[in-house]
């Protein structure tokens, strides 16, 4: 690299992706963050010459669940190991009769319907408002969907995910009102990551991997995890090799992301300089170093 910023992608692995195939592993990180741990030590690679960092947002072994994720120490880890944009990966259940099981939707809009997550880095002491009326990175998103393509897999590009709080997953009467508003997948994981990420000006797209229809789909019935567990395991080897795929495309010289997602802190803090907490502005520092 010849003065030019290097790229650095963090993968955050879903349901069913606990590693990654064909990475060089130069170091694995047992940090810790303002915010505490993350789920897991995260890995530190090269994949076809391109940084990696690696977390699986489960944990090794599928420990934690949804509502139980220190999201803000997963996102607030990877920007401190020096990440330059998040590739998140999730299994999601599908509203649309098209988006089958085993396809894939690069996701473009969320819905949040989760309750009492932690969602900010920000607060008392530092109020900042970013705006997530666009929340995925166009240029990452492209280039994950010109990637699943061209392994093969069926995938659609732009679709709004359905963030829900889980763990259970939805009744018929919530499944039948997600679809009514329009809603393409569901999951339980993508909020607050994607706000997390935004307010970290880290550039974020998602790779939403359907695993079942939800429970609307009235040739099909209710969801159960071990027919999940099946498409999952499958869809997970897909991810793989859409990752394998993909370094060489993003490259080891990074591009801005069109948005300008690595600088929306510019405009976002509200509170006077002299007002702020110096403790709060010493916690972000970790993640927002470049405007404190
Ligand atoms: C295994 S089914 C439910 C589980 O799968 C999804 O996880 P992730 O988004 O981390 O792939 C979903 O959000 C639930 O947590
Ligand atoms: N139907 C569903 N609802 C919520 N999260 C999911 N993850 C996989 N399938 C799901």
């Amino acid at each position: 690299m010849s003065g030019a910023a290097e790229t650095s992608l963090a993968v955050i692995g879903g349901s069913g992706l606990y590693d990654l195939d064909g990475l060089e592993i130069v170091g694995e990180h047992d940090i810790e963050t303002p915010w505490g741990k993350p789920s897991d030590p995260i890995l530190a690679g090269r994949l076809s010459g391109v940084r990696m960092l690696f977390l699986p947002r489960h944990g090794k072994g599928h420990r934690i669940p949804p509502s139980d994720l220190n999201y803000r120490a997963n996102i607030a880890a990877l920007k401190m190991l020096g990440a330059t944009d998040v590739l998140s990966i999730s299994a999601c259940g599908s509203f649309k009769e098209e988006l089958k099981p085993g396809s894939f939707v690069i996701v473009d809009q969320f819905i949040d319907r989760t309750r009492g997550r932690a969602s900010s880095f920000f607060g008392p002491g530092l109020v900042a408002h970013v705006s997530m009326a666009h929340p995925v990175c166009p240029r990452l998103s492209e280039l994950a969907f010109e990637t699943v393509k061209e392994i093969g897999v069926e995938v659609a590009y732009g679709g709004t995910y359905l963030a829900m709080e889980g763990p259970q997953f939805s009744s018929l009467a919530e499944s039948k009102l997600y679809r009514s508003w329009g809603c393409d997948v569901i999951g339980m994981t993508a909020m607050p990551e994607a706000k997390l990420a935004r307010e970290a000006e880290l550039p974020y797209a998602l790779v939403a991997m359907v695993t079942d229809y939800d429970c609307w789909h009235e040739e099909v019935g209710p969801v159960e995890v071990h027919n999940v567990l099946e498409v999952l395991m499958t869809n997970a080897d897909h991810a793989r090799n859409m990752l394998k795929s993909l370094a060489p495309k993003i490259g080891p010289e990074r591009k801005a992301c069109p948005q300008g997602i690595e600088n929306v802190l510019d405009f976002a803090l509200i509170t006077a300089p002299d007002a702020r907490d110096p403790a709060m502005v010493e916690k972000l520092r970790s993640i927002a170093s470049r405007v404190l």
